[in-house]
């Protein structure tokens, strides 16, 4: 087994999954590598079928029929890793409960007190824009509003590795961006590894100080970009934001 460094949040070392499918064998993943470092964001694109939920499924503990190695903080992958969070594309959140109820819910299944909770999670919702929101139910919620309180729900558990499925791609694209300048602003902090799959140049590009490209079906390692420049102010409306995006685009469609 190889050692990681001490700064390494997640390390895949040759990672590949196959699902059997009526009886047939079909290949996800193949061969991947790559590490997120501590605190450090990594964004994971390519196109549909290319394997990126498969990873995150794999990063979370919930998919253990793979083979290669995955380390998390230097320790093989396992599902009940209390410092890992996962959103999902449709929030998870439950109908019948407030935001309030929806956001400690992660808190309230640990058994955490209703004081503590009222601790942590206050300051969440207000960051997040939530707080005047905290009685509505879901259904009352803007795509925006629901999508910030299933973040605020991760966020409450005090992750040190966040997992996220696309999870703006509902939104429209003015909603989208301020929200991933919200987030953004939150991962800068720097206490918290994420890792983000996503279909959007534009959107792996302003998120993640690593881009991973995968190729289509079976997801191979096609690149691993680095964005140094990413949470600079305005990178969005740069010169350099620009030109990655035209290099990230150009390694997509090398393979297709
Ligand atoms: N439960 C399953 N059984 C059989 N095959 C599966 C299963 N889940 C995924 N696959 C296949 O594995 C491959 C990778 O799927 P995965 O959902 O990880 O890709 P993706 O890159 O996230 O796709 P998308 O961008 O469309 O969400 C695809 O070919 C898919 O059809």
């Amino acid at each position: 087994m190889s050692s990681p460094a001490k700064d390494t949040m997640v390390q895949v070392n040759g990672l590949s999954v196959a699902y059997w499918h009526q009886g047939a064998r079909v290949k996800a993943l193949e061969e991947v590598t790559f590490t997120i470092p501590k605190g450090g964001t990594c964004s994971i694109i390519g196109p549909s079928g290319s394997g990126k939920s498969t990873l995150l499924y794999v990063l979370s503990g919930l998919m253990d029929n793979f083979s290669g190695e995955v380390l998390i903080e230097g320790k093989p992958v396992s599902r009940g890793r209390r410092k890992t969070a996962l959103i999902l594309q449709d929030y998870g959140l439950l109908p019948w409960k407030r935001v309030w109820d929806n956001a400690a819910l992660g808190l309230t299944i640990r058994g955490v007190s209703n004081k503590e909770i009222e601790d942590i999670l206050g300051p969440i919702l207000q960051e997040l824009g939530l707080w005047e929101l905290r009685d509505r139910f879901p259904a009352q919620l803007s795509g925006g509003q629901r999508q910030r309180t299933g973040i605020a729900r991760a966020l409450a558990l005090k992750p040190d590795l966040l997992l996220m499925d696309e999870p703006f791609s509902a939104l429209d694209a003015l909603t989208r961006e301020a929200l991933q300048q919200q987030v953004q602003r939150i991962w800068s902090k720097g206490n918290m590894s994420v890792a983000l799959v996503t279909h959007s140049i534009e959107e792996a590009i302003f998120l993640g100080q690593r881009i991973i490209v995968l190729s289509p079906n079976p997801g191979r390692l096609m690149a691993i970009v680095d964005n140094p420049l990413v949470g600079q102010k305005d990178y969005r409306k740069t010169k350099e934001f620009y030109e990655m995006a035209t290099k990230v685009r150009g390694i997509l469609e090398s393979d297709s």
